[in-house]
């Protein structure tokens, strides 16, 4: 069953998050999934799916029935610490209401027992060098002669393509 809610940077509990749903309240940024419409997506959060590993969780690369892609992020709760928890209910209070071009979007989420789930717009690879640079599929080596001179360690850098997942990279250092 598939619920839309208000978003609210007030939420401080999975309570209150169930309450907003069990409303039904309309909000047409957010959706709550199913944990079966992201299992769908993901093939089953697969391992060819898996496109990263954070502090809190697995992210799953996956696309909807409508087919867009998302990345799934599958938060493992301690029950001792509640750690995990903290993690879901901030995430929705701080980017369940916001919009900027330079955020990755949180586009809904999903609760199931003790499972969590935040899903948000899948970023291309580069596509964070886009929003940031405003400069297309840029190199390394491009930025370097944009932003100036190398040191010793930079110039073996210089010359391989920019890789944004790479954020030790020297261009990003001189950011
Ligand atoms: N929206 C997204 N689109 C594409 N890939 C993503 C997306 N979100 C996360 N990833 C991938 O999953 C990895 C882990 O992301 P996650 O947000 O869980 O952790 P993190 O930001 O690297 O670290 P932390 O959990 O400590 O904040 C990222 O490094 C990235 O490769």
């Amino acid at each position: 069953m598939k619920f839309l809610f208000c978003c609210s940077s007030s939420f401080s509990s999975v309570s209150q998050i169930e309450t907003a749903i069990d409303g039904g309240q309309n909000h047409q940024n957010f959706h709550v999934f199913s944990s079966n419409e992201l299992k769908t997506a993901t093939h089953g959060f697969s391992s060819s799916n898996k496109i990263g590993e954070g502090g809190f969780g697995s992210v799953y690369k996956g696309r909807l029935q409508d087919g867009t892609f998302v990345a799934v992020k599958v938060l493992s709760i301690e029950l001792e610490s509640m750690r995990g928890e903290r993690e879901f209910i901030s995430e929705l209070a701080a980017l369940s209401d916001i919009k900027h071009e330079n955020l990755v979007k949180l586009i809904g989420c999903c609760i199931d027992g003790t499972s969590r789930y935040l899903v948000y717009d899948y970023m291309e690879n580069n596509s964070l060098t886009h929003s940031l640079l405003g400069m297309g599929s840029l190199q390394c080596w491009q930025f370097g002669e944009i932003s100036g001179s190398y040191t010793s360690d930079e110039l073996s850098l210089k010359k391989k393509p920019f890789d944004s997942s790479r954020w030790d990279c020297f261009a990003c250092k001189k950011m």
